[in-house]
């Protein structure tokens, strides 16, 4: 089953309409990210999945329940969406955590210390929050997320604001609980840095979900061939190729080179280079936002 399964979301705010038609899931174990140009819309996504505010169309459903519906439903989710989030300053980071444990029914004291080290934030949990740094509060706002051992989590920018290793500590805390079987879907900016371990990334452009890309196991042939607008419009119609696109003087396919080559040969073409390359996000995510 489905972690996380979002079906046909719409969002408007009185006749603007912010969000269309967005449908998507996450498995246990998956990472989503969710990128896009300012103003795309992954908060408001991010805020409709949380049940923090209502669709105008469309469900949202954790572990199978409405979470519009059924506000229980929400016991599946950890969430972190206003960055940082809101903590009593005058309480220490281990007593706000405490008072957050109460309210989620975790009675477990040591889950509190767990959750803490995983963020690295035990040198400073005995500190008040008010004299924490952006970064810490950050960090204390996913320790808090994380006490009840959600099974979906999710984040708007979770890197946002954090130092060098505080980001690296969050990438890695996010493989490893998506490891341990946990739903993942966060927004980034960051692509080159969640493409090492996001399983799926949907790009949204004005409301929509443009793409889904699909980061698993994916093989991308870089050519270079001439003429080469020619051999981009020949790829397109074989068959067993996927995603011609064109990136500077090259063009980047994915699927078997085999059968491209040959069609290539047979028409005519001066093929100068055909070779493996690594998934580049980056330049994906560029060409189709310019595209949409
Ligand atoms: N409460 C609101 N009332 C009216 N318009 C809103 C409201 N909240 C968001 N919007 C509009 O919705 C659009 C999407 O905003 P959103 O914050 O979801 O984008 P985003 O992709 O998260 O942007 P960023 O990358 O800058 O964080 C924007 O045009 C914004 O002005």
């Amino acid at each position: 089953m489905e972690a996380l399964r979002l079906e046909g979301l719409s969002k408007r705010y009185g006749r603007k309409p912010i969000l269309v038609g967005i449908s998507l899931s996450v498995r246990p174990g998956e990472v989503y990210a969710l990128a896009g140009p300012n103003g795309s819309g992954k908060t408001t996504l991010i805020r409709l999945v949380t049940g923090l505010a209502f669709p105008s169309q469309g469900r949202a459903y954790l572990m199978g329940e409405d979470v519009h519906e059924n506000p229980k439903a929400r016991r599946h989710l950890g969430a972190v969406v206003e960055a940082p989030a809101a903590f009593y300053p005058y309480l220490t980071g281990r007593e706000n955590l405490r008072m957050q444990a109460y309210l989620a029914g975790v009675r477990d004291e040591s889950r509190i210390s767990e959750v803490l080290a995983r963020l690295r934030l035990l040198a400073v949990a005995d500190q008040k929050v008010g004299s924490y740094s952006l970064g810490q509060r950050q960090r204390l706002g996913l320790a808090a997320a994380l006490l009840h051992r959600p099974k979906v989590l999710v984040l708007d920018e979770p890197t946002s604001g954090l130092d060098p290793e505080g980001v690296e500590l969050v990438h890695g805390l996010l493989q490893e609980l998506a490891q341990e079987g946990v739903a993942v879907l966060l927004s980034t900016h960051h692509l080159q840095e969640v493409s090492r371990y996001a399983h799926k990334v949907g790009i949204l452009g004005g409301g929509r979900l443009l793409d889904e890309v699909r980061l698993e196991g994916r093989e991308v042939f870089r050519l270079e061939a001439e003429p080469l607008e020619g051999a981009l419009a020949l790829l397109k119609t074989v068959p067993q190729v996927t995603h011609p696109r064109l990136q500077g003087r090259a063009i980047f396919f994915e699927g078997d080179p085999e059968p491209a080559l040959q069609a290539l040969l047979r028409e005519g073409y001066r093929v100068k280079a055909l070779h493996p390359q690594g998934f580049d996000l980056m330049a994906y995510y560029q060409e189709r936002v310019k595209h949409a």
